[in-house]
């Protein structure tokens, strides 16, 4: 355990003058040290290699000089406060924030040794790897099969109707969603329940082949059945994918991820095998989170 004290004890004059301690809370902001990050950050031969990562809106910064190396086919959770960051730190890996027009994103990020933010990158190429399930169900207002189709379409997957057939049932297996759906992929896929709205989604991210699958809070607009449908598919698709995952549920990131990354205020406070991290973490921080002090 980090053994900095989270109290400070002062001496407060009573009326009769008797010196009686006071406990105050001290501020989380003077127990983060800037860029250092206590456990296990780096990995060897990583997925995603990020360093000295700062992330502004405007003129405030959202991310706090972040350094972190993503493994391969690992499983890491993201988890902290509201607002501490976890969002725009993974959206930094597939380049979503290039749609915010404040938004300004500086260090080195790597993905396989190749710049992220390289300007001559093509950004479509890099969310094809790099796909993204988002928190509530966003299905094209389409067919189940056009929604899987769609990526295959646009980046020239598939030279035969056949191959797209291929591809659609594959995603959709993966997805397991494959029984509930081959006998109306021609249906809308807005009439389907929320859950399997976002299994389809995992579907259509699966259908171009990504390397990486980035989840923010994917299961917090879905049933505890559908939550739990979610997760399974998380640990099948591990074995596959590289997959980086934003939640709110510590008992969902103790469920589904080998490593867990606790954020606060912008900066990563700790990462470590999430075992370790719900069982002795090693940052008051992070204690003070996982025992529901605050958050
Ligand atoms: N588009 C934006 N414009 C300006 N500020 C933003 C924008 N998006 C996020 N922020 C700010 O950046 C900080 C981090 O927000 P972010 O959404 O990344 O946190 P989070 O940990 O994912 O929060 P939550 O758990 O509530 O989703 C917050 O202070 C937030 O207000």
């Amino acid at each position: 355990m980090n053994t900095m004290n989270t109290t400070v004890t002062k001496e407060a004059a009573m009326p009769d003058e008797t010196p009686v301690p006071v406990q105050e809370e001290r501020p989380a902001e003077t127990i983060i040290q800037e860029g250092a990050t206590v456990g296990t950050p780096f990995a060897d031969d990583p997925k995603f290699k990020l360093r000295n990562v700062e992330v502004f809106y405007g003129q405030d910064r959202a991310i706090k000089n972040i350094s972190l190396d993503i493994a391969r086919n690992e499983v890491i959770a993201f988890i902290g406060p509201s607002g501490c960051g976890k969002s725009t730190f993974l959206r930094c890996l597939n380049r979503m924030n290039d749609s915010i027009d404040i938004c300004r994103v500086k260090g080195d990020l790597h993905l396989d040794d190749e710049n992220i933010y390289d300007p001559k990158r093509d950004v479509v190429e890099l969310r094809a790897r790099v796909g993204m399930v988002f928190q509530k169900p966003n299905p094209f207002p389409k067919s189940i099969y056009d929604n899987v189709a769609y990526g295959p379409r646009i980046h020239g997957l598939a030279n035969r109707k056949s191959d797209l057939d291929d591809i659609v049932e594959n995603s959709l297996r993966k997805a397991g969603l494959w029984e509930e759906a081959k006998d109306r992929l021609d249906a809308t896929a807005t009439g389907m329940s929320g859950g399997q709205q976002q299994r389809l989604c995992i579907a259509r991210a699966i259908a171009v082949s990504p390397e990486v699958i980035l989840m923010d809070e994917p299961c917090s607009a879905l049933d505890p059945i559908a939550t739990a449908k979610v997760e399974e598919l998380i640990a099948e698709m591990s074995e596959s994918y590289t997959i980086v995952i934003v939640t709110h549920s510590m008992q969902q990131a103790a469920r589904v991820s080998h490593r867990t990354a606790y954020f606060h205020l912008g900066h990563l406070v700790e990462v470590n095998e999430t075992n370790k991290v719900f069982t002795a973490p090693e940052h008051e921080l992070t204690e003070s989170y996982i025992t529901g002090r605050f958050g």
